[in-house]
């Protein structure tokens, strides 16, 4: 495995039961890139992100991480593995009975290694790296709006200087307004600290904002992948709907003026 890929996945293949999710699936996220999923529903986004984080069993093929195989990991290295990641899912998102100082110090806290001091410190830097205000700390979720809670979602995910972030579809039930807040805020942190994004979502704005490639999921496999704009002209019947929409057809022409596309992608064999 080369130093500049964080994720190799070969030849994947997760079932549940006799139900094949994925089969024969490549994909490579490379170090500090931003790879989004799209695909339709039911296509295995979500499940291809819970067998990265190691939540699903491998039926077939190879998952590594950092050169680790997610299939030979002893617990102690799935543990330390576990570490060097953030996720940030769609639902679930804060635990509703804990502050948000609370939330955002609990997997410091798991660690285990932390002074009380260190962990405050560490908490108020989280707080101001998503935006949010010091008095926010003492906040319930319930009383938070939802794109704050995206940002104490993010900075808990954050917490253990992560590097490589997982994400499902980060700005479901946000308006456009704090969809593009937290889109900004995500490019902006990724721009300062560099780590990788594995991001599900099917806000063709995020992908546009955020994502430096996509990979599209299809018949369990990888259908495409690359940049947004080369994506789009792979002729497939999914990324016709997806892309090629209204308001689809707006972002891509207003990006094309930004970046011309390079060649398209090759289409599937
Ligand atoms: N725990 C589970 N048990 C059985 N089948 C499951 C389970 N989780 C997912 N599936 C099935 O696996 C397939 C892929 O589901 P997955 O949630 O990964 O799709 P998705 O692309 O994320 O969909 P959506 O966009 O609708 O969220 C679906 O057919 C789904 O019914």
């Amino acid at each position: 495995m080369k130093a500049d890929t964080a994720i190799v996945i070969q030849d994947l293949g997760t079932r549940f039961g006799s139900h094949w999710v994925h089969r024969h699936l490549d994909l490579c996220v490379h170090t500090g890139e931003v790879l989004a999923i799209v695909g339709g529903s039911g296509s295995g986004k979500t499940t291809l992100l819970r067998a990265m984080m190691g939540l699903l069993p491998i039926a077939e093929g190879t998952i590594r991480i950092f050169d680790l195989d997610l299939r030979t990991l002893d617990h102690g290295a799935g543990i330390a593995l576990r570490q060097r990641w953030g996720v940030l899912f769609q639902q679930g998102a804060l635990f509703s009975a804990l502050t948000v100082f609370e939330n955002i110090a609990f997997p410091l806290r798991e660690w285990g290694h932390l002074s009380t001091a260190d962990i405050g410190d560490l908490v108020a830097l989280k707080l101001q790296m998503v935006g949010l205000k010091p008095e926010d700390a003492w906040k319930l979720p319930a009383e938070l709006s939802g794109g704050m809670i995206k940002r104490v979602a993010l900075a808990r995910a954050l917490a253990l200087e992560a590097e490589i972030l997982f994400l499902d579809e980060p700005t479901s039930g946000l308006d456009p307004i704090a969809a593009a807040d937290f889109d900004a805020l995500l490019r902006n942190l990724h721009q300062d600290i560099g780590f990788s994004v594995v991001m599900v979502s099917h806000d063709l704005d995020t992908l546009a904002a955020t994502a430096d490639r996509v990979a599209v999921l299809a018949d369990g496999r990888v259908l495409t992948v690359g940049p947004l704009l080369e994506v789009a002209q792979v002729d497939h019947p999914y990324i016709r709907a997806f892309f090629h929409g209204e308001r689809g057809e707006r972002l891509l022409a207003a990006l094309a003026k930004e970046c011309p596309p390079r060649e398209a992608a090759p289409a599937p064999g």
